[in-house]
């Protein structure tokens, strides 16, 4: 699959230095005659630059872009899109609404409903990891405000993470402050990023780790100024789109394909399993108190 995926890119530069307009029937286009494509749905905004081959992906989902099922179905087709697309090479992937990048999985998605739903929710949280940490584009976080639990996975799923330098934003896997456990794919995701030890004691503290603690251990990559966060992102995106495809995509599933291909044969499961630790009493009333502690502190 790697290989077919070096394959269609391999032939994105020789397409783009021919100019050839191969505009994908598949993508609602906005602008035929702009280099740029705007496509976009009620949650997601895409802007593909035809000319460096680099979408810039946009979360919109007031107040705090939760990744609720709606989202994360939009958000898979969208990436699914962008990855058939041989004039696309390159994804950022950020927030249209600085201060939050993602508040992570939409708690209200996990209270309160029939165990089929918990079961299709899953799956979509499965799809959306599968995709964005298997992608074969290269993909960077433009992390422009906080993003906790799911909303950090995407980060890490990404092959760089540039975050604004601002203490205020933080970002880990504070899942057990919720009173519920990270799944193993969410665990080696952060610890191909950060190593096993460094997981290991923030998943069990659930930390949050504010923008500068996070760039000391290598949680995201680099920081800058808030206003700097799009344009480094493209700068850095521009050198590692300097990498053939083929050997940069390989490299990737290389490193990369033991990690998913845990979770593709255990999918059902994986489902299985969050669908009846979901359900526990103990559980919901957890979620059900931290829902209440997250209104009583706006108050
Ligand atoms: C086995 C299970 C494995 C599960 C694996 C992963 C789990 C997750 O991803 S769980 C989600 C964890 N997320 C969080 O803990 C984030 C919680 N939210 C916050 O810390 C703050 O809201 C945040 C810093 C993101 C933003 O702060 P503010 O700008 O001050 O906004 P508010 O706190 O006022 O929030 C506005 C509004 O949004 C609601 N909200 C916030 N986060 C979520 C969420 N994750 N899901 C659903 N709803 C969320 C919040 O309650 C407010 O609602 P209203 O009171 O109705 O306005």
């Amino acid at each position: 699959m790697a290989a077919l995926g070096a394959l269609r890119s391999c032939w994105a530069p020789a397409r783009l230095l021919t100019g050839s307009a191969h505009h994908s029937n598949r993508l609602v286009l906005c602008q035929q005659t702009s280099i740029k494509r705007h496509f976009s749905n009620n949650k997601i905004l895409v802007e593909l630059d035809e000319a460096t081959g680099v979408a810039v992906m946009k979360m919109k989902n007031p107040p705090v872009n939760s990744l609720s099922l709606d989202f994360l179905t939009e958000f898979s087709i969208t990436l699914e899109k962008l990855e058939m697309d041989r004039g696309c090479r390159g994804l950022i992937l950020t927030s249209a609404s600085p201060k939050i990048f993602s508040a992570g999985l939409d708690i209200m998605e996990m209270c309160g409903k029939s165990a089929e739903h918990y079961g299709e929710f899953w799956r979509a949280v499965q799809e959306m990891w599968l995709k964005l940490y298997g992608s074969n584009m290269v993909t960077i976080a433009a992390i422009n405000g906080s993003s906790p639990a799911g909303g950090c996975l995407m980060a890490l799923c990404c092959d760089y993470r540039i975050m604004a330098d601002n203490p205020k934003y933080a970002i880990g896997l504070n899942e057990t402050q919720l009173g519920i456990v990270a799944p193993f794919w969410f665990k080696d995701t952060m610890s191909n990023v950060v190593g096993n030890r460094v997981t290991e004691q923030a998943l069990q503290l659930g930390q949050m780790f504010p923008a500068p603690e996070a760039l000391k251990f290598g949680l995201v990559d680099q920081l800058v100024p808030e206003e700097k966060v799009q344009s480094t992102a493209a700068s850095v995106m521009a050198q590692w789109l300097t990498v053939p495809d083929h050997a940069r995509q390989i490299t990737k599933s290389m490193m990369r394909k033991q990690t998913t291909d845990k979770l593709v044969n255990n999918r059902e499961a994986d489902i299985k399993n969050f669908v009846s630790f979901i359900t526990r009493d103990s559980i919901q009333k957890s979620l059900q108190v931290y829902m209440e502690r997250l209104r009583q502190r706006k108050q």
